[in-house]
């Protein structure tokens, strides 16, 4: 009887399915191969002709003939679990699912809109222009100059921000056709259903809700400290933070601000930045010290293609490159690369060691079928080479490459050096949880274009706490100065990884049987700890993350214990500071505005009247 509801047409034969998925295989290597090798060639070297050849190159015709003939059958009765995971997977065409006009459009604003965001820079009244990447980055994260930061923050919105709005407004419409082709409500839901976790929404609140106490105190007291900087003028110690204030130029991580929140400046410095100059460290240099730390686990060394290929710094030859760090597999086994412009910073090899957990996942799953190089789920793949960060950045561990001299072993620098992973870790939380609730209300309607910056306001001071430091208007489109927004990259992975990065550290340190608080620990030369990690890179996405997440931790959850346990030092010392200085926690002051006078900065540059006698 059950027999007449499965479609008459259905292939239901296991073995042309396997042989049809290596067919697929084989040529998807292929494809993709070529592929990603057009957008290197673009992504390091922007010009046209590259351009034309990304976009000549795209996949979806390989694509949509795979997906269709997927579709053809009933996987129901197979016996191997990979051959029905990998069909379901193949089954979602994405943009195959548009019409030929409706595709070139949409990889047209794909394309036109990562070339605006990477070529945008800010001009001064004298003519020098600044691109982002170094320029206004150390702009935003050296300047203590109230209005020289607020001449990068609102250029920069200007020259990348508001450009996109139209080419964006078409996009979302464009993605959202192709998910409701693929059986999605909207764009929003394709993205959540790469987590396979019907309660995903709720967990990441649930989560969020958590750790919002421990946001809400790094936040007071900070704003203390800009106060003392500052000033009354421009800070209110009940209301929101003005956004360009924070080191960085979406706020999204606060340690460029350090200097300014220091809880014991006598104590031990955290920064190895000085010593990395000083001792004339150089990209290749801070990227081999990181593929030691991995080959010290018992992990994947790069192979010699990584060190041939790679694009370590800006090049100096003129050319234009997206300069925003990445790291490429180019689907042959054999060849991967990390695009970075490095610059010779402790933030940099952060971000170094972040680029190679990507690799060594690359590397880990690479004779995987194509269908499973993947991580478990995104949040993994950005978890990887955060995790070994994590040891890297201890005193101790920077203290044994050589690049911090003295370390003590008391509270004071204890405190000093939670409060420099807490500008960074718990900082970036609601920033990024906040990315990702702004574009799931755009792709599914609740937020309209013609309120994508009231919105995305509302939304930086309901989980930020921050306000702009001008006014904004519906002219503005501040959203997309931020990469990943043109770039089409969903970000609540990055939430997902600040959670999940702490359970796996806490794991692989009781691996390494470490002792002592978590903050201290160093995984370095833990060939246990490795191996839980390097066996659950392995799986890639054959199996749902779940299980993948039960092999480090012992349980199957996003937990925000470990991350709570690990601060937990500062936490009771934020308390105590914030009590003594009768902190507000939180912004009810949340209609407050910096005052708007005419920015000084350029007051002193262009608002001087004429006198008679001139
Ligand atoms: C071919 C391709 O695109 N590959 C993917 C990887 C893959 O999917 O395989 C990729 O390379 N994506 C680039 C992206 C770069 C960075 C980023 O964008 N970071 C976020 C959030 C954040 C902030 C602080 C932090 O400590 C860690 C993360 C931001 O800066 O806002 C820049 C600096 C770090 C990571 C990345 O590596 O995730
Ligand atoms: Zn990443």
């Amino acid at each position: 009887f059950l027999s007449l509801f499965v479609y008459p047409d259905k292939n239901t034969d296991e073995l042309e399915a396997k042989k049809f998925l290596d067919d697929y295989n084989s040529t998807a290597e292929v494809m993709w191969n070529a592929y990603t090798e057009a957008s290197w060639m673009y992504n390091t070297d922007i010009n046209k002709a590259n351009k034309q050849l990304e976009k000549n190159l795209q996949l979806s015709a390989h694509t949509l003939r795979y997906g269709q003939q997927a579709r053809q059958y009933d996987t129901t009765d197979f016996q191997d679990s990979s051959v029905k995971r990998i069909m379901k997977k193949l089954s979602d065409i994405e943009r195959a699912a548009l019409s030929t006009a409706q595709l070139e459009e949409y990889n047209t604003l794909l394309s036109n809109m990562e070339t605006k965001y990477s070529v945008a820079e800010v001009c001064r009244d004298n003519g020098a222009c600044h691109p982002l990447d170094p320029d206004l980055q150390k702009i935003m994260a050296e300047s203590r100059d109230y209005d020289e930061l607020l001449f990068a923050w609102k250029g920069w919105r200007d020259a990348a921000g508001k450009v996109l709005r139209q080419d964006y407004k078409r996009y979302v419409e464009l993605a959202n056709t192709a998910a409701k082709l693929n059986g999605h409500s909207d764009n929003g839901a394709f993205w959540r259903s790469l987590y396979e976790t019907p309660t995903f929404e709720e967990d990441l609140e649930a989560l969020w809700k958590e750790l919002e106490p421990l946001y809400q105190n790094v936040h007071a007291y900070v704003r203390r400290a800009l106060y003392k900087k500052y000033g009354s003028e421009h800070i209110n110690l009940k209301g929101p933070i003005p956004a360009h204030l924070l080191g960085n130029m979406w706020a999204q991580t606060w340690s460029g601000i350090m200097d300014l929140a220091m809880p014991y400046p006598d104590a031990t410095q955290v920064d190895a930045t000085p010593a990395m100059v000083s001792q004339g460290w150089n990209a290749s240099r801070m990227f081999q010290e990181s593929d030691k730390f991995f080959t010290s686990l018992g992990l994947l060394p790069m192979p010699q293609e990584f060190w041939d290929k790679s694009m370590l710094e800006k090049p100096s030859d003129g050319r234009q490159v997206v300069c925003h760090a990445s790291a490429w597999d180019f689907y042959n086994r054999k060849d991967f690369r990390i695009k970075q412009c490095t610059v010779v910073t402790m933030d940099d090899l952060i971000t170094a060691h972040h680029e190679m957990g990507h690799v060594q996942y690359f590397l880990q799953y690479k004779d995987r079928p194509v269908s499973f190089r993947d991580g478990a789920n995104p949040g993994f793949h950005e978890a990887i080479g955060d995790v070994l960060a994590l040891s890297v950045s201890t005193p101790k561990h920077l203290q044994s490459i050589g690049l911090l001299d003295k370390v003590e072993n008391n509270y004071e620098s204890d405190i000093n050096f939670l409060m420099s992973m807490a500008l960074d870790k718990i900082a970036f939380l609601p920033f990024g949880y906040l990315m990702d609730q702004w574009r799931w209300k755009v792709f599914d309607g609740r937020i309209p274009s013609t309120e994508y910056n009231k919105e995305w306001w509302n939304l930086r001071m309901k989980y930020q706490g921050l306000c702009p430091p001008v006014t904004r208007t519906e002219e503005d489109f501040d959203a997309g100065a931020k990469f990943h927004i043109p770039a089409n990259v969903p970000y609540v992975r990055y939430f997902v990884s600040f959670i999940i990065q702490f359970q796996f550290h806490k794991a692989l340190c009781d691996a390494a049987k470490h002792t002592g608080p978590l903050h201290t620990c160093d995984i370095y030369k833990s060939q246990e700890a490795g191996k839980r990690l390097g066996d659950v890179m392995k799986l890639g996405f054959s199996k749902p993350w779940p299980e993948a997440m039960t092999m480090i931790t012992g349980q199957p959850k996003m937990k925000a214990q470990p991350l709570m346990d690990y601060f937990q030092p500062l936490i009771q010392w934020l308390e105590k500071e914030n009590n003594k200085n009768n902190d507000v926690r939180g912004w009810p002051d949340y209609d407050w505005k910096p005052s708007s006078t005419p920015n000084t900065f350029l007051r002193q540059h262009t608002l001087r009247l004429p006198q008679k006698h001139e």
